[in-house]
């Protein structure tokens, strides 16, 4: 008989405010690279969902084969996996202030979200970026992943504009989503972003550090 408890990673303690964020985006649109930006001036943790995916893929399993190679097709993976990887790297992190990137990529991974986690995103940053610039940038990055290469990539476009964009939509009608232009240089990027987070009244790490220095 299988084994519920298995599938239980934890939760937070209740009344803990705990702050996510989900930053989505087409492949290539520079959620990655904002994600960095961020956590350096507003202290979140970034949890990557494509990262946590393929260090699962490191993991040399069933479940590690089956990740390997419907990323390798540019496919979406069973939305339960994903949200139980998330929820544990946050359980581990010990922070609260989450960045999800690259999630929710559907309904069924938004919905899992919900089932299991179960924490309202403070709103969704989305990075719109042209689909001739974002080959562009996936095509150039040579950082050796497996799904970068024309073929895939292009599948990869498919998913987010039959899968992503109607959760964006979502989204978007429920006030939620903070575009911002993402064909632009990344620090230009970055300038809009940081307006979006300054909503949150988070301070400002570099700031909060300057300020220690100062009364030392
Ligand atoms: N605004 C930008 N202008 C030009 N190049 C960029 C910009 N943002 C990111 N890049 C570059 O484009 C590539 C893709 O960026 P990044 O990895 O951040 O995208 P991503 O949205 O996380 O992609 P993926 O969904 O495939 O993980 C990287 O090589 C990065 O250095
Ligand atoms: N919610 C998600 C996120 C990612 N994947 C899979 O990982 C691939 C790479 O994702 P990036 O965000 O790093 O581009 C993606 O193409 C999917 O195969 C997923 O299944 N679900
Ligand atoms: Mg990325």
């Amino acid at each position: 008989m299988a084994d519920a408890s298995k599938d239980y990673v934890g939760s937070f303690p209740p009344g803990k405010k705990i702050t996510v964020v989900f930053v989505i985006g087409g492949p290539g649109s520079g959620k990655g690279t904002q994600c960095a930006k961020i956590v350096n001036q507003f202290g979140f943790t970034h949890l990557s969902a494509g990262e946590l995916l393929r260090e699962e893929v490191k993991s040399d399993t069933e479940q590690g084969t089956m990740i390997k190679n419907l990323m390798q097709e540019g496919k979406l993976v069973p939305s339960d996996i994903i949200v139980r990887l998330l929820l544990k790297a946050m359980l581990e992190s010990g922070n609260d202030k989450f960045l999800i990137d690259g999630f929710p990529r559907n309904e069924e991974n938004r919905q899992a979200y919900e089932n299991i986690v179960n924490i309202e995103p403070e709103f969704v940053l989305f990075i719109d970026c042209s689909l001739e610039e974002m080959e562009r940038r996936i095509l150039n990055r040579n950082q050796g992943r497996d799904d970068d290469n024309v073929t895939t990539v292009r599948r990869r476009f498919g998913v987010f504009q039959e899968s992503t964009l109607p959760v964006i939509q979502h989204y978007e009608k429920l006030g939620k989503l903070r575009r911002v232009d993402g064909d632009r240089q990344p620090d230009i990027v970055f300038e809009d972003v940081k307006a979006v987070f300054a909503q949150l009244n988070i301070q400002v790490a570099s700031t909060r550090k300057r300020e220690g220095t100062e009364k030392c």
